[in-house]
């Protein structure tokens, strides 16, 4: 799969570990930033990474920040975006099987890198269930953006 990817400076170290599985893994990576460990606003990196994703340049995108929230904030104000918060692996699925999320969010201060590796997996592996409600909310979830 093709995946966008980045973090501020809280996520920078989990960022790389991650990038080095998902690549193990056989995925494309984009690396969007950060590239050191100096600090960085998590707007300007949600952005990059949301950008690309909502352009078709990647399939799946993932922000690590400190704690997932930020970086959540951000990017669910960007239109075409759906992010959640991956703290558990249920509602890491589940936000694609219902809500059709593309973006998925870690705290890299909240989660470890082996519960990080479990989030992305769910999250990779599922897909947005075609049910007449699920769809008809994705499609109000639009609707909201327009009303902004
Ligand atoms: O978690 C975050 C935002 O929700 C960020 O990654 C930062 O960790 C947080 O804003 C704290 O900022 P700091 O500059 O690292 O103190």
């Amino acid at each position: 799969m093709q995946i966008v990817i980045g973090s501020d400076h809280a996520g920078f170290h989990l960022k790389q570990e991650l990038i080095q599985w998902l690549q193990q893994a056989g995925h494309s990576i984009n690396d969007v930033g950060s590239y050191n460990p100096d600090p960085v606003d998590f707007p300007d990196i949600a952005f990059a990474v949301c950008d690309k994703v909502r352009q078709g340049e990647g399939q799946r995108g993932i922000l690590v920040c400190g704690t997932g929230v930020g970086a959540v904030i951000a990017a669910n104000k960007i239109k075409g975006i759906r992010a959640a918060v991956g703290h558990d692996v249920h509602s890491a699925h589940q936000s694609v099987e219902h809500d059709d999320v593309n973006v998925l969010c870690i705290g890299a201060q909240i989660v470890g890198p082996w519960l990080a590796r479990d989030l992305i997996d769910a999250f990779l592996q599922a897909t947005f269930v075609q049910d007449a409600d699920f769809v008809r909310r994705v499609e109000k979830l639009t609707l909201l953006e327009q009303r902004n």
